[in-house]
């Protein structure tokens, strides 16, 4: 397949370039967070205090210990950092190592007095929920895939979904079962569906996650057909997101290995979340997943090497990506009509990839496409690469939707006022007012807040273009 990486700045050079905009003293916890030895010592001397805390009272030291940087945890307990600082729910960095399973930092806390209040590695199995707490017989069907059906169900007051396995799948070692369950009930992010906890049923597992009223990639996609591009990078961005945090995860990455439009869901404001990671460290074998579903659709996005049964990495999701982004811009998979296991043996032994006519895939998007499925895994960028580019094509399609105008500083001072004004009096005299008015039941809901403020944002969007256009008339 032709190599185009030479032809546009590699995505470690944009991403460098990026990387410039890390300034001030909240530099010292991106440092610490990365393990930059160099660059917290940098903060330190120039003053920045050791026990710095974000917004959710996050220290230098917490993100060190949750990241596993057991250099960094030394040198700022050796510069003072509080040991059992707290972050807002209570967190201490002994809680953080404990939970991430490093060890050698947790003694390292620990000799230095480090204590975890909130007793995180405790055997209480605080993710199982009693059967009583949900009636599934008033349960509705919303759907069935290889590991059970999922239902629709009232959990103390809000719909969740109840995702049912069959035990013949589910593990049968207690042990093994109870550490998968435990290790996906601590994960979290805004882009990968939220797992609430398990109920116990004499015949099956039941897990209950949020529920997300959109339903799946796969109905959008069947539903509109092709995405507009700034959508369709939107939602790519989506599911990169969730997909760099499962594989950052610490002390392991998190391998999806069944990365498909079914397994994204949608939200009723439109994100898109990533569903059933974690699946195979609670079902039988490695390969279970895979085995299971291709028939229903896996092969369609199956790595190379996973169905050459070769050994595999975190570029196999990377892969399943590129195939989603591709059908997103498409409107559905290529080959509908081909038998999904030939398709998949024609990637793994012809190197076939699906077209990309220029007409549907803007430059950028093509040349990332062909990074992603590149044939050799290790030459596929990281999600986090993939982050930064998508990033990059999103505001050059926004510019573009704006007609590529680039207003001239009379102009700008023009869009700046559209910019604050228009909201400023809509917020002033509307939102702000509201949420925070002295009478509880006057408050907006969420869902409320939300549609408001996408009025704002439509009505802002609508101004800087107005204003472009008579920049160019100008
Ligand atoms: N949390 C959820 N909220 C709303 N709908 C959901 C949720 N989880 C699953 N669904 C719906 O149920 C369907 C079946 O989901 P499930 O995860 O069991 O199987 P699948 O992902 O479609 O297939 P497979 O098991 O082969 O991966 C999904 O396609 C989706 O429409």
């Amino acid at each position: 397949m032709e190599d185009h990486r030479h032809q546009a700045p590699s995505t470690k050079q944009l991403i460098a370039s990026q990387r410039s905009d890390w300034e001030g003293p909240y530099r010292l916890l991106f440092c610490s967070s990365k393990g930059d030895k160099a660059g917290v010592m940098q903060e330190l001397m120039k003053g920045v205090d050791t026990n710095l805390a974000d917004y959710d009272k996050r220290t230098a030291i917490h993100l060190a210990s949750c990241e596993g940087c057991t250099e960094i945890v030394v040198l700022l307990l050796e510069k003072g950092a509080d040991v059992n600082s707290m972050d807002r729910w209570g967190r201490t960095p002994l809680s953080d190592a404990r939970s991430f399973g490093h060890q050698d930092i947790c003694k390292i806390l620990e000799a230095h007095g480090g204590i975890d209040p909130m007793g995180l590695d405790s055997q209480t199995p605080c993710f199982e929920i009693d059967s009583t707490e949900v009636d599934m017989n008033e349960a509705t069907l919303i759907g069935e895939g290889a590991y059970g059906e999922v239902y629709l169900v009232k959990w103390r007051g809000t719909e969740v979904a109840a995702k049912t396995i069959r035990s013949s799948i589910a593990s049968n070692k207690t042990g093994q079962l109870s550490k998968g369950i435990r290790f996906v009930a601590k994960l979290r992010h805004p882009n990968i569906v939220q797992f609430l906890g398990v109920l116990k049923h004499p015949d099956r597992l039941i897990f209950l996650t949020e529920y997300l009223r959109n339903g799946s990639l796969y109905d959008i996609l069947r539903k509109k057909g092709r995405l507009d591009p700034l959508t369709a990078v939107a939602y790519a961005l989506d599911i990169a997101r969730g997909m760099n945090y499962l594989h950052q995860h610490k002390p392991h990455a998190i391998i999806h290995r069944d990365l498909t439009p079914r397994n994204v869901l949608q939200n009723e404001a439109g994100r898109l979340k990533v569903t059933d990671f974690g699946l195979s460290k609670i079902a039988q074998g490695r390969d279970v997943g895979y085995k299971m579903t291709g028939g229903t659709g896996s092969y369609r996005y199956m790595a190379p090497e996973v169905y050459r049964r070769e050994s595999y990495g975190k570029s196999v999701d990377v892969f399943s990506f590129a195939l989603i982004v591709h059908e997103m811009f498409q409107g559905g998979p290529s080959n509908r009509g081909e038998d999904a296991e030939k398709l998949a043996d024609k990637r793994a032994y012809e190197d076939s990839r699906p077209h990309l006519p220029s007409i549907v895939y803007p430059e950028p998007i093509k040349k990332l496409l062909q990074d992603c499925w590149h044939k050799n895994p290790d030459r596929r960028p990281t999600f986090e690469e993939i982050i930064m580019h998508l990033e990059i094509i999103q505001e050059d399609l926004e510019q573009k939707a704006m007609g590529n105008r680039k207003p001239c500083c009379k102009i700008a001072a023009k869009l700046l006022i559209c910019h604050v004004d228009v909201p400023r009096r809509t917020i002033k005299s509307g939102l702000l007012q509201d949420c925070w008015h002295k009478n509880p039941d006057r408050r907006p809901t969420f869902e409320e807040i939300i549609m408001h403020l996408e009025i704002i944002q439509e009505d802002l969007e609508q101004k800087a273009m107005g204003i472009c256009c008579s920049c160019a008339i100008l």
